[in-house]
């Protein structure tokens, strides 16, 4: 058993917490907040991010980080994307020992287009940490903390680490899978966001199975031609972190993207929506990054331009719409063979 940090108090820290306790880990959960720890620790709930839910005695809160962290083999960094470099320099302030990372956050940063493990590398000495490892896939906080089946995967560029948090997290309710493709996985997890905004919009705008299936369907062709360009494998958008993830945030009404994309439909601004939501819509800094990187990289990604018009340049969402459905007409496969051979003859 061991001694492991969840930092950051959310949904999906609160969840991942519960699962890390329910192996038998000792887990100390960290809130940047005083008063948050505090609630934690007397209540045993967290109903600003899990209502109904109650959280076992054995799991304590913690404000200090230095306290937080103190003698633990692992930290989980499960924080919004926008603070993950602040919170890992003030982690590399007060760490004085090696730990493996594991992170579960999905997103792109918009100003560099970095992954969440390139701005952990990039923020925490070598010397801190042995490993980083992705934990990514379908997997709804709200679902997770009840015990309902969940899988994810774990992965990492050393298949040790992922091995090792694969052991970490799994039980009967949460099974993990290991992998190594670092930047398919969080590619996978971070742009699946922006296609779910897409497909709460579209819900929104009152159109059907036929359209969310077609969003769906066509977005995950655009994250493919994206992440493959990016250097991920191909296979691993079609997997737990791709498909998987798309379908639960493009269909569950537990999803944060999927309800500002809804709310966006409704009539609501940006602002608006994102001061309704109180919890981290991702998708919003992520279809900064990943329009800006499309464009950089040559890519093309109707759809995740149209969601970027209608979330910055007050596009009307009918008429992206409109202009999807119209576009020139092509082979459906012929790109995909083409991805893929020009995959495997690189790698
Ligand atoms: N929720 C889910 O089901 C899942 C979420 N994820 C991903 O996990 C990540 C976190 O999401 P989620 O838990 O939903 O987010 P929430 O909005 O539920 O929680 C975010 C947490 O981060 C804290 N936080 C914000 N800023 C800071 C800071 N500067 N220092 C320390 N803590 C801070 C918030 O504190 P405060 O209370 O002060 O705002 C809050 O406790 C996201 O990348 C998301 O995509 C992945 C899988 C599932
Ligand atoms: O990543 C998630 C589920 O796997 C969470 O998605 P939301 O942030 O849209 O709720």
């Amino acid at each position: 058993m061991e001694k492991i940090a969840v930092l950051g108090a959310g949904s999906w820290g609160t969840a991942l917490a519960m699962v890390l306790n329910d192996n038998g880990h000792d887990v100390r959960l960290w809130t940047h907040i005083e008063a948050h720890a505090n609630e934690i620790n007397q209540t045993h709930r967290n109903p600003m991010y899990l209502k109904d839910v109650v959280i076992p005695e054995e799991i304590k809160a913690y404000f200090k980080l230095e306290e937080a962290i103190e003698d633990v083999s692992a930290i989980l960094l499960v924080l919004p994307t926008e603070v993950i470099r602040l919170v890992c320099q003030q982690l590399r302030e007060v760490l004085k020992h090696k730990v493996t990372i594991i992170h579960g956050t999905k997103g792109i940063e918009p100003e560099t287009f970095k992954r969440v493990s390139e701005m952990i590398e990039e923020e925490l000495p070598r010397e801190l940490y042995d490993e980083i490892v992705i934990l990514s896939g379908p997997s709804h906080a709200e679902e997770v903390s009840i015990g309902h089946p969940t899988t994810v995967t774990a992965a990492s560029k050393s298949e040790k680490a992922a091995i090792h948090a694969q052991n970490l997290f799994m039980n009967e309710r949460f099974r993990v899978y290991s992998g190594t493709d670092v930047i398919g996985v969080e590619l996978g997890g971070a742009l699946k966001n922006i296609i779910a905004l897409g497909a709460g919009i579209s819900d929104g705008l009152g159109y059907g199975d036929n359209a969310k299936a077609a969003l769906v369907t066509r977005g995950l062709a655009e994250i493919a031609r994206l992440g493959t360009a990016m250097g991920a494998d191909p296979l691993t958008f079609i997997g737990l972190t791709g498909v998987g993830d798309l379908i639960v945030t493009s269909t569950s009404k537990h999803s944060r993207n999927w309800n500002a994309g809804n709310l966006l439909a409704q009539g609501y601004s940006l602002d608006e929506v994102l001061a309704k939501m109180n919890m981290v819509v991702e998708g919003v800094r992520t279809a900064k990054a990943a329009y800006h990187l499309g464009k950089e990289k040559n890519i093309e990604m109707p759809i995740t331009a149209g969601i970027y018009k209608v979330l910055f340049e007050n596009a009307n969402a009918r008429e992206i719409v409109d202009e999807l459905m119209t576009r020139t007409k092509r082979n459906e496969i012929d790109e995909i063979h083409n991805m893929l051979k020009q995959y495997y003859q690189q790698n």
